[in-house]
């Protein structure tokens, strides 16, 4: 990827000792920010997670939010997800072995097959064009909630997990810049590298997984993520993609 401009060439920095939710603020101040802008917490009262869960953070843990205005449809800025994703997954591969990581669609971090790290996208803005958006970051650095009971991908800590030392303004820059590598990717050549970048860290990809959404669940086999990063699985009733669900295997 040589020749990528650098993008973007000013990015803010706030580190906050205490807030509601890095989401909330984000939300907050993004009508007046005049540049890209990180928001780091050191703690958050009201932490919010996918699909309206509440998200734990315990002292020493890493919690930002990436708030900018991306241009194009509301469609294109959903597809960060993966961007973040991927830029998550290589900052956290520089502090343990990367084969230990793994992406479950559409942005968890595992490590060990457990949720080391979690991802959230907010937006303001039309379907045509997103005024706004915020990607909220969330890493089990130091330790893990002790209220998360999830049998299928129990919460697990980088520092828990044996990963070399990793501080949360260093964990703030890595991100910052991988972010800016991948919004520099999207710009030039859209989506397609980074949905194979995505794809090459993919859990369980080729193998039979459940996708569970508010009315249904799918089951069959991880086909792929397509153009659209709509999950592909292929069914004994023929290939069905899912937009939005909660994937288990
Ligand atoms: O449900 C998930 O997996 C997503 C969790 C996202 C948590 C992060 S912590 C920083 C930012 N602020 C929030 O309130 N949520 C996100």
């Amino acid at each position: 990827m040589t020749g990528l401009l650098p993008w973007p060439e000013r990015t803010g920095r706030i580190v906050l000792e205490e807030v509601d939710s890095t989401m909330s603020e984000a939300a907050r101040l993004a009508p007046e920010l005049k540049q890209p802008t990180w928001i780091m917490a050191l703690h958050q009262s009201a932490a919010r997670g996918r699909r309206g869960r509440s998200w734990e953070m315990p002292k020493g843990n890493f919690a930002a939010s990436f708030v900018f205005r991306p241009a194009g449809t509301a469609a294109e800025a959903a597809l960060r997800s993966f961007s973040a994703a991927v830029a998550l997954f290589e900052a956290l591969a520089l502090s343990v072995e990367r084969d230990r990581l793994s992406l479950k669609w559409p942005n968890d971090v595992l490590l060990d097959g457990g949720k080391v790290a979690g991802i959230l996208l907010e937006s303001v803005g039309t379907q045509d064009q997103i005024d706004w958006l915020a990607i909220g970051f969330g890493v089990n650095l130091a330790s893990v909630p002790e209220g998360v009971r999830d049998a299928s991908f129990p919460p697990v800590s980088l520092e828990g997990a044996g990963a070399g030392p990793l501080d949360l303004d260093e964990l703030l820059s890595r991100l910052a810049q991988n972010m800016a590598t991948e919004e520099g990717i999207f710009a030039e050549l859209g989506f397609a590298p980074i949905r194979e970048k995505w794809l090459r860290h993919a859990a369980r990809l080729g193998e039979v997984i459940t996708a569970r959404t508010a009315r249904d669940e799918v089951t069959g086999v991880f086909e792929t993520v397509d153009p659209f990063g709509q999950l592909v699985l292929r069914t004994p009733d023929g290939q069905v993609s899912i937009p939005a669900a909660d994937v288990y295997f």
